[in-house]
């Protein structure tokens, strides 16, 4: 562990509504799964808070020296469109409508996902699994939950059976329901499904003969339950017992915990030893939701074009904004709270460049050891990104008096502070200045014109030789020049 402070690592335990000590199964190896999006639609910026939320836990745990093995997938099938396990999967009624394959359908916004994924500079996981990849895997886990006796089959479908489970085991504890009310409000559904009480749920659905995505399975042809897909890819990769769980707190029922009682039910075992759940991004005060319309797409914030906003905002920007709530609290998106982001934003990336300049000096006349101890303080407090902030801003205010030599680190503290600070605002927070990087490319454009001018102009002296070492240690540089009737352009292999 490089720093430690990991060992007091802890986390928000949804399951126990604690926080906890953070004790890897097996460590330094930690396996996390968090619940990816349903490949139906554009993501919207609320899904983008949990993946944000997610990937600061991810870069964090592997900067406190952690092996992680993060497994997000993508729900490409079994996803229907309500709760109950009726109506349509939410893929292939969008097929419908447009007219495309579900499998078009998918690659569409899968790939769509994964840009928006990397305009917020979110890591990719280190496996991102498919359910329709993984059907074999599911049909599997039916078979244990079904020899143990907690599942039945009516007509090609396969249920799980709640009230046999409850039987030995507690059902609800993670979403805290309290099974009886949740009995009452479904008591008058009872009968009308082929399930024995509404408080089942599908393992496998038979397929309709008009629905399109269909599995060959012993009970004939249909599709998985969504939230069989996630506990088989999650024990798959991380096997029976693993250390990180996550999920917008939407999840929590019925999905997750739905996901607990297979895998007790299957293995015997709790399946995770930490569930976390990320609060909800709101606009307007009600929760984004692709379903209700209620969205802000993170194309609209980054071109503006949206009547809710005054003018654009970079990805940066709005990770920044994100990350200024902690990931358990609510948080209402408006024009006034991402302008608010941008000026602490930008005054984050000036200290930044401002310490890269700074000189040491002969000693030190600030706590710098416990300034940088208490950014750790607040990671270590559940990844509370938003008070981790709040002190490097008194780091800011420190850099800024160094700059006007009213402050001094000795070379040792400041050649710490350097890297601490690179390393929590890039590594960690995953915060990049674009201003920065445009402007680099803006300079590399200008020096590379001046060689191209120059070597224009050793062609006209008949330098043919100037011209070439120009063009072939430009080459040598991973810069390839062509000639072209317009003139020189050139590319970066
Ligand atoms: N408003 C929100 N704020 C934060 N996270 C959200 C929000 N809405 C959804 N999520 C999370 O985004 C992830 C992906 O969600 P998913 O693709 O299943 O659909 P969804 O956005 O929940 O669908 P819908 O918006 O139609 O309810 C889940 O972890 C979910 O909890
Ligand atoms: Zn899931």
């Amino acid at each position: 562990m490089k720093n430690p402070k990991s060992q007091q690592l802890t986390i928000y335990n949804t399951l126990t509504g604690q926080k906890e000590r953070f004790e890897p199964l097996n460590p330094p190896y930690v396996g996390m799964y968090v619940c990816g999006p349903t490949v139906y639609n554009d993501v919207h910026l609320g899904n983008c808070r949990t993946f944000i939320s997610f990937d600061v836990v991810f870069r964090y745990l592997q900067h406190l020296g952690y092996k992680v093995r993060y497994v997000r997938n993508i729900t490409d099938a079994g996803h229907l469109e309500n709760d109950a396990d009726e109506g349509e999967d939410k893929i292939a009624k969008k097929a419908r409508l447009e007219q495309l394959e579900p499998m078009e359908v998918v690659q569409r916004y899968t790939v769509g996902f994964h840009r928006i994924m990397e305009r917020f500079n979110v890591l990719p996981p280190s496996i991102e699994p498919t359910a329709t990849g993984h059907i074999v895997e599911q049909i599997q886990l039916i078979r244990k939950i079904l020899d143990k006796g907690l599942a039945y089959e009516v007509n090609g479908s396969i249920y799980f059976d709640v009230k046999k489970y409850m039987e030995s085991e507690p059902y609800g504890e993670l979403s805290g329901r309290n099974v009886d009310e949740l009995i009452a409000g479904t008591r008058e559904l009872e009968g009308q499904s082929e399930k024995r009480s509404p408080l089942d749920f599908a393992l496998w659905k038979k397929a309709s003969p008009t629905h399109i995505m269909r599995w060959e399975s012993p009970w004939g042809e249909g599709f998985p339950g969504w939230h069989l897909e996630c506990s088989a890819m999650s024990t798959k990769y991380l096997g029976e017992q693993f250390d990180i769980h996550g999920g917008g707190m939407d999840l929590k029922f019925p999905h997750h915990e739905c996901e607990i009682a297979q895998c007790k039910a299957a293995n015997n075992k709790k399946p995770v030893r930490y569930w976390m759940h990320a609060n909800m991004l709101t606009l307007n005060g009600k929760r984004m939701s692709k379903s209700t319309g209620n969205t802000l797409l993170p194309q609209e914030i980054f071109s503006g074009q949206n009547a809710f906003l005054s003018k654009p905002y970079s990805s940066a920007v709005v990770r920044f904004f994100i990350l200024q709530a902690h990931y358990r609290s609510p948080l209402d998106i408006s024009d006034e709270a991402l302008q608010a982001s941008e000026k602490g934003f930008r005054r984050l990336m000036e200290a930044k460049e401002t310490l890269s300049h700074l000189k040491a000096g002969t000693v030190s006349d600030w706590d710098v050891q416990s300034a940088m101890a208490r950014v750790y303080e607040a990671m270590n407090d559940d990844f509370n990104t938003p008070v981790a902030i709040a002190e490097l801003f008194e780091i800011v205010r420190y850099i800024n008096l160094m700059k006007a030599g009213e402050q001094h680190l000795c070379e040792k503290d400041l050649t710490e502070l350097k890297d601490f600070f690179h390393r929590m605002v890039e590594d960690v927070l995953g915060l990049k200045d674009e201003q920065r990087s445009m402007l680099d490319t803006a300079r590399l454009d200008a020096v590379i014109q001046v060689l191209i001018d120059m070597r224009q102009k050793a062609r006209q002296d008949r330098n043919y030789a100037l011209a070439d070492q120009i063009r072939d240690q430009l080459l040598k540089a991973g810069i390839q020049l062509k000639d072209t009737k317009e003139g020189t352009t050139y590319t970066l292999l």
